[in-house]
């Protein structure tokens, strides 16, 4: 696409949400190359680095020699493309491409990001203004569909709405590279243990607005009414939101759940359980995550390997007296060393990622349609679905550090509530 968005196109953009590294906005203007479309804007952390250090070279020497086999992610000439070419080229196949937009890239002014950063700062969550800004560095953003919508835009009367899940880690892992003190990651889930983690250092820092925490869905559950949201938070954490609640979500699925009054919320819930369950996305998905076959504690040993510096966690063990199996890790062969942690990345991303998937009333006689149907007993209705995954993000080889650490940290607060 030959255009490049300017100071004067600003305005077409409207706040969507945001998470810790992109800010996405929705397009409201009348081009018909933007309608339908979001666009997905890097951030940098305020006085910092940016999250994706622009000025940095794409892909360190080592992260070349881990996806060397993904030829064109190696030979990146900027970050965008390399995101897009590691959705493209090691998400997309995994997940299936049906549900996988890589979006395209359009290149932008610094007028435009600076005049959208300035128009949509008063609908982001304070907490991530305080710590994250455009990245004015770039000169592309990415363009893709909006998930929260179906092409074409709302038809008749029918509206659409849409879900988005964030799962998390959906197994329990089994590796023999565990420590014995560690045992519990067996028997519970990664997400429950750390969100006692988060609650004890939100309960730390925010005390006085402890509300918030029961008042909020973070950031693995909302709803989108054509396009709008109507449950959950916009920029993850636990921000307030202008997102309905109870009664008022019950009153905005009338036009959509044909139920009576009080029981259209249980129907959507069914709805939204009915079609995870029998598009089997979140099976695909599973496998994908199950690439971690190490875990941390196996994998973070692969990682020395790879940067060729001495094991800092073995050390550790060794000093602390505690007994353990890693060792046999530093003997193996470097193609597996970087199949290990190439692994662990993909699991990574496939960890951390959303699905986005919308309904809208089927039409009475339809044929052909593209989308997959799903029948809501409960209402004898029938629905259109279409299911994307979102936010497939490559992670940074020096992030296993922050991986072991992290891990470290989930057990030791909740081995403070056993
Ligand atoms: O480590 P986790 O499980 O806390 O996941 C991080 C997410 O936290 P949450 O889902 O809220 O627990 C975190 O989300 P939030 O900032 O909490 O919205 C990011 O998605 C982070 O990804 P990135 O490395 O910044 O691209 C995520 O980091 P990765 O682990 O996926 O690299
Ligand atoms: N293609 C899309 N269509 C509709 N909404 C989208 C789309 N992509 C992202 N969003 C919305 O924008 C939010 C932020 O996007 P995204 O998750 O990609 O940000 P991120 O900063 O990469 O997240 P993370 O914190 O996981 O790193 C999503 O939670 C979702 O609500
Ligand atoms: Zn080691």
């Amino acid at each position: 696409m030959e255009v490049k968005l300017e100071r004067k196109d600003a305005a077409d953009w409207s706040y969507r949400g945001e998470g810790a590294a992109n800010i996405v906005l929705a397009y409201t203007g009348s081009s018909p190359a933007f309608i339908g479309k979001v666009t997905r804007i890097a951030k940098k952390e305020r006085n910092g680095s940016p999250k994706c250090d622009s000025n940095q070279s794409v892909l360190t020497e080592e992260e070349r020699l881990l996806w060397r086999d993904v030829q064109e992610l190696v030979a990146s000439p900027t970050k965008e493309i390399a995101e897009q070419i590691y959705t493209q080229l090691v998400m997309s196949p995994l997940l299936g491409p049906k549900h996988v937009d890589a979006g395209m890239r359009v290149p932008v002014a610094r007028e435009f990001l600076e005049c959208v950063e300035k128009n949509v700062i008063k609908q982001r969550p304070p907490w991530r203004v305080d710590v994250s800004t455009f990245d004015m560095e770039r000169d592309s953003v990415i363009i893709m569909s909006d998930h929260s919508l179906f092409p074409g835009g709302v038809l008749g009367d029918g509206s659409c709405i849409s879900v988005e899940i964030k799962p998390k880690c959906g197994f329990l892992p089994l590796s023999k590279f565990m420590a014995e003190g560690n045992s519990v990651k067996r028997s519970t889930t990664r997400f429950r243990m750390h969100q006692i983690l988060k609650l004890r250092e939100q309960e730390e820092r925010i005390h006085k607005a402890i509300k918030d925490l029961y008042n909020t869905p973070q950031n693995n559950f909302r709803v989108f009414l054509n396009g709008s949201l109507i449950f959950g938070g916009s920029g993850g954490g636990t921000e307030k939101t202008n997102a309905v609640v109870g009664k008022a979500f019950e009153d905005m699925l009338e036009g959509i759940i044909q139920a009576e009054d009080g029981l259209r919320t249980m129907s959507f819930i069914q709805l939204v359980g009915e079609t995870v369950y029998c598009s089997r996305v979140l099976d695909e998905l599973l496998e994908v995550q199950k690439f971690d076959n190490f875990d941390i504690e196996g994998a973070i040993h692969a990682y020395y390997n790879i940067v060729s510096q001495p094991c800092a966690v073995c050390q550790q063990l060794d000093e602390a007296g505690l007994p353990h199996r890693c060792s046999s890790l530093h003997s193996i062969h470097m193609d597996e060393s970087l199949k290990i942690v190439k692994d662990y990345l993909i699991a990574a991303t496939a960890k951390d990622c959303s699905l986005m998937i919308s309904f809208r009333p089927t039409e009475d006689g339809e044929f052909g349609s593209p989308y997959s149907h799903v029948y809501l007993q409960s209402t004898n209705q029938s629905f259109n679905y279409k299911v994307n995954f979102i936010d497939l993000d490559l992670r940074p080889l020096k992030k296993m550090e922050d991986y072991y650490e992290l891990d470290k940290k989930i057990l030791n607060s909740y081995s403070r509530i056993l």
